[in-house]
């Protein structure tokens, strides 16, 4: 999907919300323990229920891994359920040297068609070129994280006095455009979100952090967007675990268009 197209649905639906698909057996509601695919059964309803709302998904790849060859049966399932008009992230935050990289590439944009994936940038160029190399694949790359680790190295000077996360947000501008490469800014960075979007203007943020985690939308948006919106606003346990019982899908439903709501007003006054 092109930035054209992402802009587009933003405008159409009046939304820019991810839903995170972080689906755990151990949270999800027990009656749904008793079906051939419980994840499956999870995600396949809460995305009936928030499709109206969200413009992306992103199921968090360690949820699905950490289940064997059956999770990623599930993923594989989910992925072919989301409407091909809705932004698919793997959040898989992975990168390594070249020729590996290449292959995690393959992984995600060939054997599984998703739209995007989420790469660490430790490990410099040649870990997240390969990824670029996909045509109309995006590449989200870390920024400054919404996680208390982001601390420890990520707002560090380096040569110059320059935070690491602006050398990785002007370094990779040299790897990527704005029509494949994103950001991760977490949304419990409040005003920093402007410093980030002062060294990447046109560039689209993955904005983590809003509901569990306690980011504020409204500063996300005054911060953050830019004349294509720029954000994609996720929010995970917030909507898909609104409810542990069997209302889940409803009330997921509930709490993505109450989103979508406050979304529409952010852009008109900020888009
Ligand atoms: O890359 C991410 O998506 C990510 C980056 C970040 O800085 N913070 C962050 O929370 N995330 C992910 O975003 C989701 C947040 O989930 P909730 O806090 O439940 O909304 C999880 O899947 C995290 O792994």
């Amino acid at each position: 999907m092109d930035k054209k197209t992402l802009f587009g649905n933003i405008q159409r639906k009046a939304s820019f919300l991810c839903v995170g698909l972080d689906t755990d057996l151990a949270k999800i509601p027990s009656h749904l323990l008793k079906e051939a695919d419980p994840i499956f059964a999870f995600n396949r309803e809460i995305i009936d229920k928030t499709a109206d709302f969200a413009v992306a998904y992103k199921p968090n790849i360690a949820f699905y891994e950490a289940l064997g060859p059956k999770g990623w049966e599930s993923l594989q399932k989910t992925l072919e359920y989301i409407p091909k008009d809705i932004f698919t992230i793997a959040d898989a935050k992975r990168g390594d040297i070249g020729n590996t990289s290449k292959l995690y590439a393959k992984a995600f944009f060939e054997q599984m068609d998703f739209d995007s994936i989420t790469v660490a940038p430790y490990m410099g160029k040649d870990s997240v070129s390969p990824f670029l190399e996909f045509k109309d694949k995006w590449v989200i790359l870390l920024a400054l994280t919404s996680n208390e680790g982001s601390k420890d190295f990520q707002v560090l000077g380096t040569e110059g006095g320059k935070p690491l996360f602006q050398q990785v947000l002007e370094k990779s501008q040299q790897w990527g455009t704005d029509d494949n490469l994103m950001y991760v800014v977490g949304a419990t960075r409040g005003e920093k979100i402007a410093e980030v979007r002062k060294y990447a203007p046109d560039h689209f943020f993955l904005v983590p952090g809003v509901g569990a985690q306690g980011g504020s939308l409204e500063e996300v948006a005054k911060y953050g967007m830019n004349k294509s919106c720029g954000l994609l606003v996720n929010s995970s346990r917030g909507i898909i675990y609104a409810s542990e019982d069997k209302d889940f899908g409803d009330r997921a439903r509930v709490e993505a268009e109450k989103l979508q709501q406050e979304m529409a007003k952010l852009l008109e006054q900020y888009c």
